[in-house]
Order: structure tokens, then sequence, then C-alpha cells
């Protein structure tokens, strides 16, 4: 479980405040789904949870307990993220891409051991992956490139993940795909999921909460449902949907 408690965050030297306030709480079993315009804010929510940026105001608790005095890398035993862009500077197999996600778990002096060998492999075979083991990292496609990212997070083995347009890159088919496993293993391992998304029905598909970012603010908050409704997705996007029922599925049409 992660509760964000009035995180309010400016970068430095700048008069604008990129977030303002902003509470919530995350539990574990449950994917938290943030939606919001290009600029909103929503990486930089992340950032500040991985203590990349520091926030002038509120406080993050893992569990209870305050993370803001946490090294990194002892909040990298707790968060495990998926950034948005990642591109590596070394062909890197898949595999050491995914065996990256070990890092926090070994020590400064030490390599991977077998137990963390057998977790990438595990993890790769959860999200069947495991043919892109020993293929270049970086001559592999851009979905293919994001199912071994969030492999790397589940062997880093952190009870936290952020996943930053996790369906970004992907194609239809693995775009529900990702989502489909994700949910599953958080169901499975009661991860806290928190991720971001552009689109609303995939929000609608696979969340269990939704976040509503404009301008840094948390303009609406609560179960999908309750969340995503006419009135919030004109006031977030400044654009009118219909919304479309059927097969006990709520669907999302922009009228354009
Ligand atoms: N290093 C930086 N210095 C100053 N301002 C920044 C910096 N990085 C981001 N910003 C500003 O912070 C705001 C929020 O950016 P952020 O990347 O968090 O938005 P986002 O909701 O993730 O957007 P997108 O959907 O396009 O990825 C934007 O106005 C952006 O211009």
């Amino acid at each position: 479980m992660i509760e964000v408690r009035g995180v309010t965050f400016s970068h430095n030297g700048s008069r604008e405040t990129v977030l303002r306030e902003i509470d919530f709480l995350a539990r574990g079993g449950e994917i938290t789904a943030v939606l919001g315009p290009n600029g909103s804010g929503k990486t930089t929510l992340f950032q500040c949870l991985l203590g990349i940026w520091k926030f002038q105001k509120g406080d993050v608790l893992f569990e209870g307990e305050s993370m803001k005095h946490l090294k990194r890398v002892e909040i990298a035993r707790r968060i495990s993220s998926v950034p948005q862009e990642h591109e590596p500077p070394f062909p890197y197999t898949c595999f050491d891409i995914v065996l990256m996600g070990r890092t926090a778990h070994v020590d400064v002096f030490s390599s991977p051991g077998e137990k963390d060998s057998d977790l990438a492999h595990e993890a790769m075979e959860a999200l069947g992956i495991r043919h892109l083991a020993s293929r270049p990292y970086t001559r592999v496609s851009g979905g293919e490139r994001q199912m071994v990212l969030v492999a790397r997070c589940l062997a880093q083995n952190a009870p936290v993940m952020l996943l930053d347009e996790p369906s970004a890159h992907l194609d239809f088919r693995n775009q529900n795909l990702i989502l489909a496993k994700v949910k599953q293993i958080v169901r499975e391992r009661g991860l806290t999921v928190i991720m971001n998304l552009h689109d609303p029905n995939m929000a609608l598909m696979f969340s269990d909460q939704v976040l509503l970012l404009k301008q840094g603010r948390l303009i609406a908050h609560g179960t999908p449902d309750d969340a995503i409704t006419r009135k919030n997705l004109w006031d977030v996007y400044g654009l009118e949907v219909e919304f479309l029922t059927g097969s006990g599925l709520r669907m999302i049409c922009p009228r354009i």
C-alpha cells in the first residue's frame, strides 16, 4: 500500500507548480490508473514517488512509513518502475535488461547469483517473452522492449510497481494482453500498481481506481465508473464523449 499525502512539487528555480496537494491511497492487489492530458504531471508524480525529484511539501508513505528519507536503493526495494522512454547505451541482451531489475537486491561488490537469474527467467516466462532472452535489446521492436521492461519490473520483486504508459508502442492485441497480464499478476501477488494511461477505455477495463490530473491538480478520484464521467472528461480534456454499453462493458467514444 502506498499513500500520497499533499504532495506539492515545483522544479528548482521554476515558478510553475507541477503538482499541487496530491492526495490518494493505492492498495495492494489493485491497479490505480492515472489519466490526464500531456504535461499534466503524471510522469512527475512517478518521479516524486521514486525519489528522483524531491517534493517541497507533503509525504509518501509505504505501508504507513514515510519514504522521504530513504536512499534510492531502499526505495527500489519497495518500488519498481517502467519508464516512458528507455534507451540503453550498450546492446545488452533482453535477459541482461531483465536481470538489471535485481540490482537493488545485489550487494555493491557482488554479481547477480543463481537466484537472481532464476527470477529474471521466471519474469520473462510470466510475460511470455523467453524467446527474446538472447536478442539484443536495441534490436527488438518498441512493443517487445516494453514487455522486457515490465519483466524487469517483475524481477525487481518490489511490492509497488509504477508503469508509465505501459501500452505505448504495443499493437492492439499486445496492449490488451499486457494489461490483462499485469492485472492477473497484481491479483496473484497482491502488488500495488500505479499506471499512467492515455486511453480512458483502458482504465475502465483494467483499473480498480482512477485519478484524473489536470495542470498538476487531482480533479477527480474514485472507482473507474465514478471518476470517468462525461463531466470529468470534459473538465480534464475539453472533449465531449458518449458512453456505449453492452456485454457488461462500458466504453467511451469521443464525439468529434
Ligand atoms: N526538467 C523539467 N524542468 C522544468 N519543467 C519540467 C521538467 N520536466 C517536466 N517539466 C514540466 O512539468 C509539467 C509536467 O510534466 P510531466 O512530464 O509530468 O507531464 P505528463 O502528464 O507525464 O505528460 P505526458 O502525458 O506528455 O507524458 C510540464 O508542464 C512539463 O513541461
